[in-house]
């Protein structure tokens, strides 16, 4: 299986250490492709758009969207990036899973909580000790 992470790159850093956390349980259900996004290593500048190019950066990720078999965002963090990958992996019909932590005081945007259906797009409000569970209960129900 393909996993297709998204979280907040240039939009903050501030959550990686949770991003480090479900790309761990992600990758024992499968192949991340977007492990990078996970990295402490990795700033708030991005990737070094020297080597890669802006472009390079947006056409490999939309790629690895047309990939995927499904799509986890830790969605707590706002991110335009996050935002734009989520509407592009909607209209690719993708199975999305977004996580948003209602204890960090934000209130997640209409467009990401109101594309909730039931069932291709679902976001699921949860706490950091819960991470593990709320992984293994969709990944379970996706069989
Ligand atoms: O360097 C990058 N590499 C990269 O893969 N992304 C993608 C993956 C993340 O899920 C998302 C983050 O967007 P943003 O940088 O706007 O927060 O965009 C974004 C950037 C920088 O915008």
């Amino acid at each position: 299986m393909k996993v297709y992470f998204c979280g907040s790159i240039r939009g903050g850093r501030d959550d990686v250490h949770l991003y480090r956390k479900i790309v761990d349980k992600l990758q024992s259900y499968g192949t991340v492709l977007t492990e990078h996004v996970s990295s402490s290593e990795l700033s708030n500048r991005g990737e070094d758009a020297t080597v890669a190019g802006e472009k390079a950066i947006h056409d490999r990720d939309v790629d690895w969207l047309r990939q995927c078999d499904v799509v986890v965002a830790e969605v707590t963090q706002p991110s335009l990036g996050v935002g734009y990958e989520l509407g592009r992996a909607v209209d690719m019909k993708k199975k999305i899973f977004c996580l948003f932590r209602p204890s960090s005081g934000r209130s997640l945007s209409a467009m990401i909580r109101g594309a909730d259906d039931g069932n291709l797009f679902v976001v699921r409000d949860y706490s950091e000790d819960e991470l593990e569970n709320i992984l293994e209960e969709f990944f379970n129900n996706l069989k």
